[in-house]
């Protein structure tokens, strides 16, 4: 049984308030979504459905391509855990996900050397597709990735006032160096997988690379699903015109738990649908020192310390505030150990991580 006030549907916010001065109402709905949610819609977002258009058909395209093309890009040929990886290469929760992907991310193109710090190796060179093999597929990609991050910026700032502090509070967390990532994800349908593979799209998880995702679900298939606080699966069904918004693991820590990181799933797609595409963006954060704590108003207290049944691994919270980049470092092998051996073998080795 659901406790009292958890949740059993997902809430949809419209930008479109603040464009009217209405901006308490939103407000009021996103303090509702971050304290007891920590998923929302957002619609009237401004990014425009032509670029997921395009998006979207370039991942067709991309993802039809023969093994040896997309091979070309795999994550294997960077330290960066950026590029493409076949399906059954990540693990979720000791699970093989049904999955083929291809990440990006800000191109920073550091030239790592002994001495830098390890979480650098995240900011090396990494491998797109090809003009000749997917015509415009970089450039589309970065596109979306910038305007994402805009977004990305402005919802944070919203965030920020819904916890009554001053607009600019999540800038700290990102003025410096810093890394923001996209990917697209193409899950087979469950009728296309060995049965003994099940239907795991990805497993329960928290995403954990810093404050909050942005996704587009880019086909209109079920698949996504958000765990409430009771232990329940809600589904969050694709809405035209809506993102979906959640909040990381990092905005949980940098909180005290006020706005709690919540797990969530994608079940394999059911047979004869075709598969699912999805883009999700993760707003990263700078690696280069500790993390302060917000300094949030004592009256949203009460909301610390919710018991939350989870399905996902450990989070990683207290490392958080601590050492994040090597949190991050860790959670970036263990769910692609191929990458993990290669570029960061002591870790690997400390982390148990085998091939
Ligand atoms: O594909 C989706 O809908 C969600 C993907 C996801 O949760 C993730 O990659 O972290
Ligand atoms: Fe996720």
């Amino acid at each position: 049984m659901a406790a009292k006030s958890d949740f059993s549907s997902i809430p949809i916010l419209d930008l479109d308030l603040i464009r009217q001065g209405k901006d308490d109402v939103f407000l009021s709905q996103l303090q509702n979504s971050i304290f007891h949610v920590g998923f929302f819609y957002v619609k009237n977002h401004d990014i425009p459905q032509a670029l997921f258009d395009k998006a979207k058909q370039l991942a067709e395209d991309f993802f039809d391509k023969p093994q040896e093309i997309k091979d070309k890009c795999d994550k294997i040929h960077s330290s960066s855990f950026l590029g493409y990886s076949k399906q059954g290469f990540e693990i979720t929760k000791g699970k093989k996900d049904n999955r083929e992907q291809y990440d990006f991310g800000d191109e920073l193109n550091v030239v790592w050397e002994p001495g830098m710090p390890e979480y650098m190796k995240l900011y090396t060179e990494y491998q797109w597709p090809s003009d000749q093999d997917v015509n415009g597929f970089r450039e589309t990609y970065l596109e979306l990735l910038q305007q994402y991050k805009t977004l990305s910026l402005r919802l944070l700032g919203l965030i920020a006032r819904a916890l009554e502090l001053p607009e600019n509070s999540f800038e700290q967390y990102f003025t410096k160096i810093h890394q923001t990532r996209g990917k697209v994800i193409k899950y087979p349908a469950v009728s296309e997988l060995d049965p003994k593979d099940g239907n795991q799209g990805v497993g329960p998880h928290i995403d954990s690379a810093g404050l909050i995702t942005i996704l587009y679900q880019a086909s209109d298939l079920p698949g996504l699903q958000v765990q409430n606080h009771s232990g329940e699966w809600i589904d969050a069904t694709p809405i035209p015109g809506t993102l979906v918004v959640n909040l990381q693991n990092g905005l949980d820590t940098l909180t005290g738990g006020i706005t709690p990181a919540t797990t969530h799933r994608v079940l394999s797609p059911p047979a004869g649908r075709g598969p699912r595409y999805s883009i999700p963006y993760f707003e990263g954060v700078r690696l280069d020192q500790p993390f302060k704590a917000l300094n949030i108003p004592k009256k949203f207290d009460y909301l610390k310390n919710k018991t939350v049944v989870s399905d996902s691994e450990m989070r990683y919270n207290h490392l958080f505030l601590n050492d994040f980049s090597t949190a991050l470092v860790s959670n970036r092998i263990t769910s692609h150990s191929d990458v993990g051996i290669k570029y960061y073998p002591e870790l690997a080795r400390e982390l148990g991580v085998k091939q």
